[in-house]
């Protein structure tokens, strides 16, 4: 089951949700399936992340082919961070640059499988850790390298934390129709151009692994997101580096999931 939510023109939210086989209804020009609607049309005003998540955690350098672009040495347990959940922002609304990357372009994308917690996970072992997933949908991880080095005095959080820096959706696609989210393609485009190529399979730790080693001594409640690691292909790892500038379009596309589209925006002046 594929799940949208959607702000319609009179300001309500709805969910996207097929009531039966086949049944499909017209959504702002896009053909839906499944609405809990009864009217054939609805004006959407606009698309909005599928989860309003309770916590947001990311993992960092798990894929093997990631890991080696930047030189580090493959993790021996997660490499774990988390972004406030001001963070998330809807398909189709944009990255905000921030004012405070003020040193020049420093802000990338990073295309990530994201897992949504259906239940509470409390030490789960890995062989029913899958049992927990509500879903998958599509993430950006989006990173303020000079915040996250630097600027970060050690830690990566701030430079994964400016608002809009999380983008999520278009759709939560249920777990049944993902029996296995280790086979999974995944790929950023940038201006139309692929920058990113990877597959789930790299992963150097499964979302198996990562569901039982979050949930150690550690409750993942129901609307918990875990954003599971980029492939290679960032920009800071390029030569030369490639950074996002106002104007360009960024898409993250996973099989079976979906795209999310996003364009990028410089930050009003507060002077
Ligand atoms: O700090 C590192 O070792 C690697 C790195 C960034 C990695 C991520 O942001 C990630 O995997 O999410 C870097 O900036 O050098």
């Amino acid at each position: 089951m594929k799940i949208a939510r959607f702000l319609d023109t009179h300001c309500t939210v709805h969910y996207g949700i097929p009531i039966d086989a086949g049944h499909a209804r017209r959504l702002g020009g896009h053909l839906y399936e499944g609405l809990t609607e009864t009217a054939d049309e609805i004006a959407v005003a606009r698309w909005l992340a599928p989860i309003v998540p309770v916590n947001v955690y990311g993992i960092g350098l798990n894929y093997r082919a990631h890991a080696e672009e930047t030189g580090a040495a493959i993790p021996a347990n997660p490499v774990v961070f988390m972004k406030p959940t001001t963070a998330i922002t809807d398909p189709g609304a944009p990255i905000i640059l921030p004012n405070a990357c003020e040193h020049g372009p420093e802000v990338d994308y990073e295309a990530e499988l994201a897992v949504v917690i259906g239940r509470t996970a409390h030490d789960v072992p890995v062989a029913s850790a899958l049992d927990y997933v509500l879903g998958y949908t599509c993430a950006n991880d989006i990173s303020a390298r000079r915040w996250q080095k630097e600027g970060g005095a050690g830690q990566w959080i701030r430079g994964k934390s400016f608002d809009s820096f999380c983008p999520l959706g278009p759709v939560l696609v249920t777990a049944d129709e993902i029996p296995d989210p280790q086979a999974l393609s995944v790929i950023c485009t940038l201006n139309g151009e692929r920058v990113q190529t990877g597959h789930t399979s790299d992963m150097i730790f499964t979302i198996a692994e990562l569901i039982a080693f979050l949930s150690r001594d550690t409750r993942l409640l129901p609307g918990t997101v875990i954003i599971t690691g980029t492939p290679p292909g960032v920009g800071f790892a390029r030569t030369p580096p490639l950074f996002l500038s106002a104007g360009d379009r960024v898409v993250v596309e996973i099989e079976t999931i979906g795209a999310l589209e996003n364009p990028v925006e410089q930050a009003r002046s507060l002077a």
